[in-house]
């Protein structure tokens, strides 16, 4: 009987070890991740300045920065792959999968099959306020995590993560649409990604339309995203408990 317990309380403590091992990966891999994307952010709000004051103009600075941007906003998938991670990681992160799976894909269809693909927008200025607004957010979102993190949070960073969405958000979604909108007539005339019929599939594909469905579904979808940060909000800067429904 007394062996059981003994038995029972060895495999308990070897539980909470693997688990404080795994909590310890989780976290270095995270504060990794997190200075790394601080890193790729700032270096892209220096290229951005350096080019326009250097050339005075923001034409040809999407090119410019074209490939950090390209690398460091893909990377960021891997956020959604975090908030799985970190689920089974003890919670460390409790992040929603679901939020940031938006957020990301949105930002990565942005940089792929907008910008990159239609060369004719690249130099819209919509295009720059989105960058501008991007850069300014995730410099301050990612330095908030690391901060986080280390467990030395300035005050000013914590405010600034929590209160500069609520103009910058809207400013980015602006800029997003204003984009999306410009590259219409060059997808339209150029057929870009799309499929006529008939052709061996059957299928028919419209990217000009697929394009007007995804400016459509920001109308559903920003909401909920910026809701989602004004609870963050009240909860981070005032305390407030939020319950949370299963997402
Ligand atoms: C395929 C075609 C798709 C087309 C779709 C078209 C529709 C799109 C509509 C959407 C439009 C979006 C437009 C957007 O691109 C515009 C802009 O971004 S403009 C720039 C301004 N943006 C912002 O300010 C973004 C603000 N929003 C967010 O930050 C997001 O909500 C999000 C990135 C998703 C973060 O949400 P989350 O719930 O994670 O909030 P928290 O930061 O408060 O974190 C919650 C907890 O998780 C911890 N956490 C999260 N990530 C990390 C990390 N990397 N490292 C460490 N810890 C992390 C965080 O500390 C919190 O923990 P705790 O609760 O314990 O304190």
């Amino acid at each position: 009987m007394a062996s059981g317990e003994e038995d029972g309380a060895l495999e308990e403590k070897e539980t909470n070890n693997k688990k404080r091992t795994k909590s310890i990966i989780a976290t270095a891999w995270l504060t990794f991740y997190n200075i790394a994307m601080t890193a790729g952010w700032l270096v892209l709000a220096v290229a951005m300045t350096r080019f326009y004051l250097q050339k005075g103009t923001h034409k040809g600075l999407y090119r410019s920065i074209a490939r950090i941007l390209k690398f460091f906003q893909t990377f960021a998938l891997l956020e959604v792959i975090d908030g799985d991670m970190c689920s089974c990681f003890a919670g460390i992160v409790r992040t929603s999968v679901i939020v940031t799976g938006v957020q990301v894909c949105s930002r990565i269809f942005m940089v792929w099959f907008i910008t990159h693909s239609i060369r004719q927008i690249q130099n819209q200025e919509s295009v720059i306020l989105f960058l501008v607004v991007w850069t300014v957010t995730e410099i301050t979102r990612y330095s908030f995590y690391t901060f986080s993190l280390l467990n030395h949070l300035p005050y000013f960073i914590k405010w600034a993560r929590y209160n500069m969405f609520i103009i910058m958000y809207p400013l980015g979604v602006i800029g997003e649409l204003m984009t999306i909108y410009a590259a219409l007539p060059y997808v339209r005339k150029a057929g870009m990604y799309s499929l006529r019929l008939p052709n061996k599939y059957n299928v028919s594909f419209d990217y000009y339309y697929c394009l007007i469905i995804v400016m459509l579904s920001y109308i559903p979808l920003f909401p909920q995203l910026y809701f989602h940060m004004l609870r963050q909000r009240r909860k981070v800067l005032h305390g407030e408990v939020i319950v949370e429904k299963d997402e």
